[in-house]
């Protein structure tokens, strides 16, 4: 894995190429194992002395059995949520991550100020030092990766605004990458496995990022198979035949597999070759959890698929930005002209000015402002309503600044 190399000189944006990897853990059902595979990475990173920054997004997880940097727990109570808004399970966690998105921009703004690299960190490192991180701009150790746990109830994460608006905030900044935790033991018959691939397909086309597909439980069933079937078309074929004559895996799940009978066999079968083309753009890897293995050739895939995100992924994504602030901007610039016509006061752009006395007293009601000159007066006034509205509006960063309870949770995050 790469870590930071470029110092980034104060506050300016940083740079994707050499900002840490984020690497979001999904998982299509309970027990894959997201949890321990969590800790082990974790661990992982640990034990090579280059400590990841953890965020939990599950807001429901009773216990989390690693140090976690920014826990979504710390600032919403899913309980809370769910009796106050008279919700059930899923309902709580959709809406606590509602809430919990609204700022995602201090989250965004934290996690870069922890990435960037101090000056100091361009120096060359003692022979000794056998760490290979830098400082950030605050003293501490610059981040070398993000760690995002999410909701095991995949679905409220992956569909809901809330999910989309977390992950692309994380994009835009960090190189993002998806690893999608799959039990390989109970994926061992045809239909499981497609049904896993399917939904893995369409996780990929929803966010857009670079996926690794993790086998877990290596340990209990060997990886082989699913690798084999995602490379080898006449392999899955035997496959379904073998199912369909009644010779197939059960999945572990104990219900008999009929992947390869009547409708089902071909609809598995063309299923298949569609997904050929969804599969070259994946990396497979098998990892044990419990036992550790696997691990490297994990963070190989990371950094593989962190390339892959910078020269086809970012492109992309700093487009729809670009629109997506265009559209934001016309749509407040719209607002503020309605706003300033009610007010009589003229839009901002090429609105009249209102000479009326009445109305500049009540642009003025501000005693701040010394006007050089009787002419220059109105103009002024009404740049600085102007600015007020536009405050009031959002478009002052002050605004997210003021907002100064949560700054100062996250200010005490590590
Ligand atoms: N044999 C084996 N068991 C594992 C492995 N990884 C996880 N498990 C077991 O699988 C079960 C589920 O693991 P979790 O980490 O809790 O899975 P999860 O996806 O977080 O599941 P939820 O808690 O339901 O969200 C536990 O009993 C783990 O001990 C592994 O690599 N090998």
């Amino acid at each position: 894995m790469t870590s930071p190399s470029a110092a980034n000189p104060g506050d300016a944006p940083l740079d994707p190429a050499s900002a840490p990897p984020a690497i979001v853990c999904l998982t299509p059902g309970a027990g894959s194992g997201k949890t321990t595979f969590m800790r082990r990475i974790n661990s992982y990173l640990h034990s090579k002395n280059r400590p990841p920054y953890v965020i939990n997004l599950d807001p429901a997880v009773l216990n989390v059995p690693f140090e976690a940097n920014i826990d979504i727990r710390d600032s919403v109570n899913y309980e809370e949520v769910m009796k106050q808004y008279n919700l059930g399970p899923n309902g709580g966690i959709l809406t606590s991550l509602n809430l919990f998105a609204t700022k995602v921009d201090q989250i965004v703004n934290l996690l870069e100020k922890r990435a960037r690299p101090t000056p100091a960190a361009a120096e060359p490192q003692k022979p000794d030092d056998s760490s290979s991180s830098t400082t950030s701009t605050d003293g501490k150790k610059a981040i070398d990766s993000i760690l995002v746990d999410t909701p095991g109830q995949i679905e409220v994460f992956v569909w809901s605004a809330s999910g989309t608006i977390l992950l692309e905030s994380l994009a835009s900044s960090f190189p993002t990458v998806i690893a999608y935790i799959i039990d390989t033991p109970r994926t061992a018959s045809t239909s499981t496995f497609m049904s896993n691939m399917l939904y893995a397909c369409s996780i990929l086309y929803k966010t857009k990022l670079p996926m690794i597909l993790v086998f877990n439980k290596t340990d209990v069933k060997d990886a082989a198979f699913a690798k084999e079937w995602m490379t080898d078309f006449e392999a899955f074929q035997a496959a379904l035949r073998r199912d369909e004559e009644g010779g197939g895996e059960d999945g572990g799940g104990g219900a008999p597999s009929h992947g390869g009978s009547g409708y089902m066999g071909s609809l598995l079968n063309s299923m298949s070759l569609m997904l050929e083309e969804f599969y070259s753009h994946l990396s497979v890897v098998g990892v044990s959890s419990r036992l550790g293995t696997g691990m490297e050739e994990f963070f190989d895939a990371v950094e593989e698929k962190r390339k892959e995100f910078l020269s086809d992924y970012l492109p992309e994504l700093q487009r729809r930005r670009v629109e997506r602030d265009e559209a934001r901007k016309k749509s407040r610039d719209k607002e503020l002209d309605k706003l300033m016509q009610g007010m009589s006061v003229g839009g901002t752009t090429g609105g009249k000015t209102n000479d009326d006395d009445d109305d500049v007293e009540v642009a003025s009601d501000d005693n701040d402002n010394d006007y050089d000159s009787e002419d220059d007066a109105p103009a002024q006034r009404e740049q600085s309503l102007q600015e007020r509205y536009r405050g009031a509006l959002g478009e002052n960063d002050d605004s997210i600044v003021a907002d100064a309870s949560f700054a100062k949770y996250l200010h005490t995050q590590k």
